[in-house]
């Protein structure tokens, strides 16, 4: 049984976690997720993909979290290889030159809830929970979610969450910007996908910036954010593309981007 299916629709790439029964991360789960990541990069890069869908499989869990079997030998030195291992991992999907959306199919739990916050844009299925219960195993969350949730719903909720390890329902999580949509069970990864189609025909150098651009600019001060972003800008008028986009919206007709 393979824990991650690469699946394809058009331009946009599927990673599936199949780890039954709540596709925890496994050892195995987690070096076939970085296999597909590099090879994704690949592809992404070649202008074979542009944009990303992380599932879960099956109806009732997105992913639960690491794989707490590993965690009763743990010492401190194997901890904080298990969360370095993870956090390495995930911010090489971070990375990836184009969008990454989480489709949030089930619980997102501990590193569930840390893999869809690296995720670009979270979409959330009305029956998901979602949360950092790592207090409950006498841990804190390893792969970067006391990082995350503070900069995506701000200190004060991330610590009531990762305090308390409460879970939230799908539309609490949207109330507080942990996801960014709310649709019924069961239909998640479609709107992603469709998100993600609607991605597909926009200029991707455009779209690749526009990510970069925020990423960096969360780290930044106000000043430096925007001269970074004006660097992007300035960079984009040196592709076809945005010429492309100029002509196309003159002549009235749809812009045809070629990633160059
Ligand atoms: C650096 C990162 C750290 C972390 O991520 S720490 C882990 C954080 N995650 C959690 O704490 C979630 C733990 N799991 C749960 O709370 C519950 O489970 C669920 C809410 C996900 C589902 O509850 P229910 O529907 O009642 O099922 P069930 O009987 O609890 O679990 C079904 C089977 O799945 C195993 N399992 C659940 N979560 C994990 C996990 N994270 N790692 C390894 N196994 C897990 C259970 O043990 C059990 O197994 P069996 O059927 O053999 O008894």
């Amino acid at each position: 049984m393979v824990p991650v299916h690469l699946e394809y629709a058009g331009r946009t790439a599927i990673i599936r976690l199949d780890n039954p029964p709540v596709n925890a991360l496994s050892a195995a789960l987690l070096k076939e997720l970085r296999e597909a990541i590099q090879r994704l990069r690949q592809q992404i890069e070649a202008g074979d993909v542009r944009a990303v869908v992380v599932t879960g499989n099956g109806p009732k869990s997105f992913v639960a979290g690491a794989d707490i079997t590993r965690f009763l030998e743990l010492d401190p030195v194997s901890g904080r290889e298990l969360a370095r291992e993870g956090q390495v991992i995930f911010e090489e999907l971070a990375f990836l030159p184009c969008p990454v959306i989480a489709a949030v199919n089930g619980y997102a739990l501990g590193g569930g809830l840390e893999l869809a916050m690296v995720c670009d844009i979270r979409i959330a299925a009305a029956n998901a929970r979602l949360g950092q219960p790592e207090v409950n195993l006498g841990l804190i969350p390893g792969y970067g979610g006391t990082q995350r949730l503070a900069r995506l719903v701000g200190p004060g909720k991330a610590k009531e969450l990762i305090f308390t390890g409460e879970t939230l329902l799908a539309e609490e999580a949207l109330r507080i910007g942990l996801v960014d949509r709310v649709v019924p069970e069961g239909r998640a990864l479609e709107e992603a996908l469709r998100v993600a189609a609607v991605i597909d025909g926009k200029a991707p150098l455009a779209v690749r910036a526009a990510k970069e651009a925020i990423n960096r600019g969360l780290d930044l001060p106000l000043d430096k954010g925007l001269e970074a972003e004006a660097e992007f800008f300035g960079s984009l008028c040196a592709t076809e593309d945005q010429k492309e986009g100029a002509r196309a919206f003159l002549e009235k007709r749809s812009p045809q981007f070629r990633g160059v």
